[in-house]
């Protein structure tokens, strides 16, 4: 996954390697101009450039088929690019490629990255090895994984005989012995329960709040992108339609109507035209068309005159998935 131990030999501080550091100081990933054909001619990435701050947890998202994989590979050299440039803390994956993934852990074929047959502890001293550490750094570092991720009491079981969200998290483990600050998840929480899916997103908040690791993430599951990206891309055919902070993306979408909720009926008032008023579960929800202040202000002050009661007011907002599907059917 990450370099061979001859790739070590590199000297990371070397003039150049510093001077190729120099103006990316702050992204701890930066993407430009990055394509990717495969040999059938098909543009699996189209020119995409997008620039990771340290500390982010940046989720990829997109339809089937629509590069993140592909994507995913090229950042951790596992795939090299057409054409394009990928920095991971300011060294260059295809010049400067030792010091570059040692940049960073992947967890990319999820549970399928580690060795069934072997015990977590076997893994992880084997992955620590395979990454050039040595033995006496691996251990402790092992220890702290495999007793966070709560699998310590398990350590010398196989990992085929463990659940998926535990083989899940051996995987995680594994990514991060040699604690590299940039982790890449390719469907970290596919196919696992509930519990599991928690532990792991839980985890993933972990490592960004408290360690400061930046974390690409892509998943299909966009309520939990929505829980965990402090910036979200979507790609759609190998381009990258939106990238922005989640926050700002969910504003961008809200809506342009504000939706009042009120206790009981409306006992007959009038509301103004376009305002539309419809029963909900014993209350009333009346939506304007509108969020300037003198159009809301209008529908309230009748409901003052009324003296009917507000339970709650919002602008309407539209899910990540519906942004999402929106984006996705906007460049169908
Ligand atoms: N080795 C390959 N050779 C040829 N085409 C490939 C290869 N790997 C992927 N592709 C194609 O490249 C495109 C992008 O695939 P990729 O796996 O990156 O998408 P993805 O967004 O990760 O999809 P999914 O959500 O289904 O995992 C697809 O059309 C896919 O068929």
């Amino acid at each position: 996954m990450t370099g061979t131990p001859t790739d070590h030999r590199t000297d990371a501080n070397t003039p150049a390697a510093q001077t190729a550091r120099l103006g990316s100081a702050a992204a701890a990933i930066e993407i430009a101009a990055l394509s990717k054909i495969y040999r059938n001619k098909l543009v699996a990435v189209d020119d995409v450039t997008l620039s990771i701050a340290a500390g982010t947890v940046f989720g990829l998202l997109g339809p089937n088929g629509a590069g993140k994989t592909t994507t995913i590979k090229m950042i951790a050299g596992l795939i090299t690019p057409t054409t394009g440039r990928i920095q991971l803390g300011g060294f260059d994956v295809s010049r400067q490629r030792s010091q570059a993934v040692r940049q960073i852990g992947a967890v990319l074929e999820g549970s399928r990255n580690v060795y069934w047959p072997l015990s977590a502890w076997q893994n992880l001293l084997y992955f620590g090895r395979l990454k050039g550490l040595r033995s006496a750094g691996i251990k402790p570092r092992a220890q702290q994984l495999l007793t966070d991720l709560g699998l310590w009491g398990r350590r010398h079981d196989p990992v085929g005989s463990y659940s998926r969200g535990m083989q899940q998290k051996v995987a995680i483990a594994a990514a991060l012995i040699t604690d590299p600050p940039i982790i890449l998840l390719d469907e970290p929480t596919l196919g696992l329960d509930v519990e599991a899916a928690r532990t792991v997103r839980d985890w993933i908040t972990h490592l960004a709040r408290e360690e400061g690791k930046t974390i690409v993430l892509t998943t299909h599951q966009l309520d939990i992108a929505q829980q965990l990206a402090d910036r979200i891309a979507v790609i759609r055919s190998g381009s990258v339609i939106a990238d922005l902070p989640t926050r700002e993306l969910l504003a961008r979408y809200a809506e342009d109507r504000v939706e009042v909720r009120v206790a009981g009926s409306l006992n007959g008032i009038l509301l103004p035209a376009g305002v539309i008023a419809e029963p909900e579960h014993g209350a009333t929800r009346i939506i304007v068309p509108s969020t300037r202040t003198s159009d809301v202000y209008a529908v309230l002050r009748r409901l003052e005159a009324g003296n009917i009661a507000i339970v709650s007011m919002t602008q309407a907002q539209p899910s990540l998935e519906e942004i999402f599907l929106r984006l996705i059917g906007d460049r169908a």
